[in-house]
């Protein structure tokens, strides 16, 4: 099966355009303020004024108040919730619309658990652990410590062109999520990076 591909921080239109064409399945745009690609609704509104049809548009939150997704649910056409927090499951299936779970792959840490836990995601989105950074760090994490899963895996955490292959002949994801791996500089997507990903995701 094909490996779907995320890629998430859009900042700008033009790299929106240049992800979709180039056969990325989904956008992530960033709603959580202290990010540095943090967008707000009027950027957004811009950024995806022009996506065509069957680009799933995910919508990134961290522990943010319910009125804050609902406001941006009601203002965009977002498919999917990323929920990258510590939202609870009655939070997160509050708003009715598929969602992904981040899940912080700390020591220790129980998937099984948490994927029970969050049995009504669409599925489990598993990014590197680092105190105090909700996510976004391009910390790699030991992908072995993935076990078999019911839900789908989307695998994030530190991936670029350089390991995403042979991340997914390890772990065989569902999707892969990029963010700080494609970018050139803070926020600002690099084309030539993207294009770079998307060669090794096909190659894998
Ligand atoms: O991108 C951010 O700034 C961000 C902020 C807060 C929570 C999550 C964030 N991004 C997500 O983090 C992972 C890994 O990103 P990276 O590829 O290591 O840079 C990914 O799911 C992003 O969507």
């Amino acid at each position: 099966m094909r490996t779907r591909v995320k890629i998430c921080g859009i900042t700008r239109r033009q790299d929106a355009e240049f992800a979709v064409n180039i056969g990325a399945d989904a956008l992530g745009l960033v709603f959580y303020p202290p990010s540095p690609r943090a967008v707000n609704i009027e950027a957004a509104r811009t950024i995806v004024a022009q996506l065509p049809p069957f680009v799933s548009l995910v919508g990134l939150f961290v522990d943010a108040h319910a009125e804050e997704v609902n406001a941006c649910l009601e203002a965009l056409p977002i498919d999917i919730l990323q929920f990258h927090g510590d939202e609870s499951a009655s939070y997160c299936e509050q708003f009715d619309r598929p969602y992904l779970k981040a899940i912080r792959m700390r020591d220790g840490i129980d998937l099984q658990q948490q994927s029970r836990i969050y049995s009504s995601a669409a599925g489990l989105l598993l990014d590197a652990y680092q105190p105090g950074v909700p996510g976004g760090t391009g910390q790699v994490f030991d992908w072995s410590m993935i076990g078999q899963l019911t839900q789908p895996i989307v695998l994030a955490g530190g991936l670029d062109a350089g390991n995403v292959a042979s991340a997914i002949r390890q772990v065989r994801p569902y999707a892969v999520d990029v963010s700080g791996g494609v970018e050139a500089e803070k926020g600002i997507k690099s084309h030539q990076k993207i294009s770079a990903f998307m060669q090794e995701v096909a190659n894998a």
